[in-house]
């Protein structure tokens, strides 16, 4: 696993642009390289304004979004279309302004869905299907994406990975139902850190100051249960994107600000 690299902008809005200028680089040179990309989405403001800000980039479409298979690290359990869903909002934000093609395009089933109102269900049936995705090159039960994008929560969660919960212990399921989060909805299903681990890269998105305990934890060598997103680390990299507020307790000389 690839230690992290830290790089920290001036502020939120910031970081959203310069994240998602980043993002449409890797996704063109992965098309270019490899005919397809592969990239799984988070929730939140932080992967939220993303969205936005890749929405509004002038490169956008230089991404050729017919060819770009998209996941999603974590869901809110509940009925398609619900306003809370990171699904639903991502489309707000994002796709449903740009022209992929539905079949590649994946999101985690609905409590709504085939799968009924189990959690579980869902979270084997997401299982089932990033098997099916992945190739004989893979590394395990996932195809191996080219970013895996994470929001940092205030207490370290990434995904629906919350410290000391049973989700954070799994090992073997790359997918699982979370009954009982902290951060509502309680029901959820999300990836696991074996999961995400089979990524090529993991960016960790962290704004505002309520962050700053979350990062300054999690890059100082904690745990993953007691810290999930120490846990979250790609293949070949692992990037932390910071505003100055949530890089606040980081040791400065560390990780001077990419942007004055
Ligand atoms: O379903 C969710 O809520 C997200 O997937 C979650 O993991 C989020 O990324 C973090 O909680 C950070 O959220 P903010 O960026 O809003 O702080």
């Amino acid at each position: 696993m690839s230690a992290p690299q830290v790089v920290v902008h001036r502020d939120k809005e910031l970081m959203a642009k310069a994240a998602a200028a980043r993002l449409i680089t890797k996704i063109v040179d992965a098309q270019s390289a490899r005919g397809s990309a592969s990239v799984v989405l988070t929730g939140g403001r932080n992967g939220n304004g993303l969205l936005a800000a890749l929405a509004e980039a002038p490169a956008r479409d230089a991404v050729d979004w017919s060819r770009l298979d998209l996941w999603w690290g974590d869901e809110r359990f509940l009925p398609d279309g619900d306003p809370e869903r990171n699904h639903t909002q991502a489309r707000q934000v994002l796709l449903d302004s740009v022209p992929l093609d539905p079949a590649r395009v994946h999101p985690m089933p609905p409590s709504d869905g085939p799968c009924g109102n189990d959690a579980d269900a869902a979270a084997a049936a997401y299982a089932t299907e990033l098997a099916a995705a992945a190739g004989p090159e893979d590394h395990g039960p996932v195809p191996s994406f080219d970013v895996l994008l994470l929001g940092v929560g205030p207490d370290t969660h990434v995904a629906s990975l919350f410290p000391e919960l049973p989700a954070v212990h799994e090992q073997e399921r790359t997918v699982v139902g979370v009954h009982g989060a902290p951060k509502p909805p309680p029901t959820r299903t999300s990836l696991t850190l074996p999961a995400i681990r089979a990524a090529r890269e993991v960016w960790l998105l962290a704004a505002g100051e309520d962050k700053a305990n979350a990062a300054a934890i999690a890059l100082s060598g904690a745990g993953e249960v007691q810290a999930p997103a120490a846990g979250a680390r790609g293949r070949s990299r692992t990037l932390w994107l910071l505003d100055e507020a949530a890089a606040a307790q980081l040791p400065r000389g560390l990780y001077p600000p990419a942007s004055a």
